[in-house]
């Protein structure tokens, strides 16, 4: 049988097709050799997208790295590399930049922020502008850190639950803690006078929340497939409903309305008082002026207002879920509640009866006090570890070909990711991994506890890591040691306490709602 000529070029292509997608992945590719998390990922990227779509890709992808190794195939040019030599430090330490998927999920009014740099150099930049007010040295010596502590703490969450506790209703405190968080930050972020209220103000905490929240169940879209839901968007299909737009520009309308009021506090003649800067805001803005502007000059201001939303976003989403997942996990193991109360004996908070009136910045321990209380960091520690506020890859790009996790030539361009709830679920670093056992952080030998502090990933590693990691220890620690100084706590309801699998995530059922019962300290808690 003759084949007629003018079927070459078909079989041509058909040819070229075959090889591309299917002999070259199987057999030349150097990324052949590294074994496959489904049989599919060699050829196309249909699973981990259902994965992710199902919401099952953290667990997924940790079970499959349990069987085959520490390196495999996600997709065609994707792969999960969770070891710490030959992979977490050449990657994150190696600075390896990122992908537009940052760019897709977390650009606020369509502008690039500190999260979403592709380019390393125009990230460093950013990051050097601002880097100093989120230092350790910074964060614990600045006076309107601690009146944020003073006013949001003792001031609004401490109240709220002795009330509560006074009257035995239980609290949820997820939203709670959300609030906290937010609120501190965006205290130290915009000063005092400009602060939000989102602990006692239910109406501005749902504006913000629900706004900030509103894209949620639509991220697979926004994340993965933004270019789709435009286009279909285009032509009237909504794949992210409109009312979505509308509530998440309320947040964003709420963020750039601090950053205007900050600088035109900043610009005006009168003194500010040392509570009221806004420290943050202050410092990217003269960063991004020119340095003989005039006062006034509000240069960049989008790109200001995204960097502010970055910052505060990134800082009460995942220190809320920490805090509540700490709580939860103290209320499941009473005897941490009783070791941390011996050891909180010795700091000075305020007596249970100061809480009756107005607390002042002197009434409570210095930063350095609350930091070096051991069981209180092992407690944060192990929080972080088993539920991680980021448990979810975290893409690079790889810049140039290199070795990775095993395996050689690893093509320029190939997506490499890591997960930090894969990373602290290695059962060699942390034996018995899915068990909440703050004594690890407490009873390691040197060799162990170093090695431990080299998986453990919260923050990430290298020059992408978090930036307000100073900060999260500061207020999460303040509000655990406060807590736990006047109360035991106990479980009342609760939603479903699994961690969501996603990217970021907090518990699954969005609800924890706690009894605060009075505890008083008859030891020498001021002294
Ligand atoms: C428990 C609290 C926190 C956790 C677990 C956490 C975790 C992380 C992680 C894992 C990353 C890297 C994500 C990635 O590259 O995919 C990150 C980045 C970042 N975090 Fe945090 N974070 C916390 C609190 C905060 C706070 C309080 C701030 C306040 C500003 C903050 C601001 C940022 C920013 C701006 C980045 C991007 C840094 C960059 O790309 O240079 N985070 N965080």
């Amino acid at each position: 049988m003759e084949l007629h000529i003018s079927f070459l070029p078909l079989l041509s292509v058909l040819g070229l097709l075959l090889y591309k997608y299917l002999i070259y992945p199987v057999i030349f590719s150097p990324l052949s050799k590294v074994p496959a998390a489904h049989w599919s990922c060699r050829f196309c990227s249909i699973w981990i997208y259902w994965l992710k779509w199902t919401n099952q890709e953290n667990r997924t992808v940790h079970d499959k790295h349990m069987k085959l190794g520490p390196s495999l195939l996600l997709g065609p040019k994707l792969l999960s590399i969770n070891t710490f030599d030959d992979g977490v430090k050449k990657i994150y330490q190696g600075g390896f930049p990122k992908p537009a998927f940052y760019f897709n999920g977390f650009a606020i009014y369509n502008t690039e922020n500190i999260f979403t740099f592709e380019d390393n150099a125009l990230h460093s930049a950013r990051k050097r502008m601002i880097s100093n007010t989120f230092s350790k040295s910074f964060v614990t010596s600045s006076p309107v850190a601690r009146a944020a502590t003073r006013d949001v703490l003792f001031g609004r969450y401490l109240p709220i639950i002795r009330k509560a506790s006074s009257e035995d209703k239980p609290v949820e405190v997820l939203g709670m803690n959300y609030a906290y968080s937010m609120d501190t930050f965006v205290q130290f972020q915009f000063g005092r006078s400009l602060g939000s209220n989102l602990l006692e103000d239910h109406k501005e905490r749902k504006l913000y929340l629900d706004g900030f929240f509103a894209p949620y169940p639509f991220l697979f879209w926004q994340y993965y497939f933004p270019k789709l839901a435009n286009f279909l968007r285009r032509i009237g299909i909504y794949l992210i409903p409109r009312s979505v737009d509308t509530k998440f520009a309320a947040a964003e309308d709420w963020n750039l309305q601090k950053c205007d009021s900050a600088q035109q506090l900043l610009a005006s003649s009168e003194p500010i008082h040392s509570d009221d800067q806004p420290v943050i805001f202050q410092q990217a803005l003269q960063s991004m002026s020119e340095p003989d502007g005039s006062k006034s000059a509000y240069p960049q201001r989008m790109q200001i207002a995204s960097d502010m939303f970055a910052h505060s976003s990134a800082a009460f989403e995942t220190s809320g879920n920490t805090e509540t997942y700490l709580f939860y996990e103290m209320c499941r193991n009473p005897e941490w509640q009783t070791k941390l109360r011996e050891e909180l004996r010795g700091i000075k908070l305020p007596q249970q009866d100061d809480l009756k009136r107005k607390i002042e910045v002197d009434d409570f321990a210095e930063p350095k006090d609350i930091d070096a209380l051991p069981v209180l960091h092992a407690i944060i520690m192990e929080t972080l570890r088993l539920w991680p506020a980021v448990p979810g890859g975290q893409p690079r790009v790889v810049p140039k070909i290199c070795s990775l996790g095993g395996y050689s030539d690893i093509p320029a361009g190939t997506i490499v990711q890591s997960y930090a709830y894969i990373l602290h679920r290695t059962p060699e670093v942390f034996p018995d991994p899915f068990q909440w056992k703050p004594q690890r952080w407490l009873d390691a030998s040197p060799d162990e506890l170093a090695n431990m502090k080299r998986w453990f990933w919260a923050f990430s590693s290298g020059p992408r890591m978090c930036i307000g990691s100073n900060f999260a220890y500061y207020s999460m620690k303040y509000l655990v040691a406060a807590v736990y100084a006047h109360f035991t706590t106990s479980i009342h309801a609760r939603g479903d306490m699994d961690l969501l699998d996603f990217y970021l995530a907090g518990p699954k059922g969005h609800r924890l709602e706690l009894k605060f019962h009075p505890a008083p300290y008859t030891g020498d808690i001021s002294a």
